[in-house]
């Protein structure tokens, strides 16, 4: 795209434009982006990537926790008020929750309810790798595993989600 920026372009930014570039790739998490500015020069995307995969690595249990909790519903409240961040809004239409027959909404909805009355925070699964059956077969799966597999399994969507928004904003 026209308007991507490149490895040394991020690297030469000021703090507060990097804050601000990268202030959602985790989502709603500035304080991500305020710890991985420090840990600049980066070699290239990959490098990157893997700075905000060592944020979310080394990040307290409550920390986790937060993160996993500052994400929105699949198809959820926000998602209907159309309150998402606009990252979100397109993730989730590309797995194509924008267009669920109410059967398939009232599934999720159902699911989604269970899911976060069992763990405390939302399912998570990076929508863009993802469509409705997967999603739902997953919401089936995944409710069956420990807190603590449920931890890495969500933030390790998180990496993926992250991911794919930085390849939204910088060169390869
Ligand atoms: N709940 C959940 O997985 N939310 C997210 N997934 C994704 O790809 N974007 C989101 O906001």
């Amino acid at each position: 795209m026209e308007n991507m920026i490149n490895i040394s372009e991020v690297n030469s930014m000021k703090d507060e434009r990097f804050e601000w570039v990268f202030g959602n790739v985790i989502e709603l998490s500035s304080e991500a982006a305020a710890c991985v500015k420090n840990m600049r020069p980066f070699k290239d995307v990959t490098d990157l990537c893997a700075a905000f995969y060592k944020y979310l690595d080394e990040v307290t249990f409550e920390e986790k926790i937060k993160v996993l909790k500052s994400h929105p519903d699949l198809a959820g409240r926000l998602a209907a008020q159309g309150k998402l961040t606009p990252e979100s809004a397109c993730e989730q239409r590309s797995a194509g929750l924008n267009d669920l027959t109410p059967e398939q909404k009232s599934v999720i909805d159902s699911r989604n309810k269970r899911y976060k009355e069992k763990f405390g925070f939302p399912f998570i699964i990076c929508a863009r790798e993802n469509k409705v059956q997967s999603i739902i077969e997953g919401l089936n799966k995944r409710y069956n595993n420990s807190l603590e597999e449920e931890i890495n399994i969500g933030i390790n969507e998180v990496k993926k989600i992250c991911q794919l928004r930085i390849l939204d904003i910088v060169k390869n």
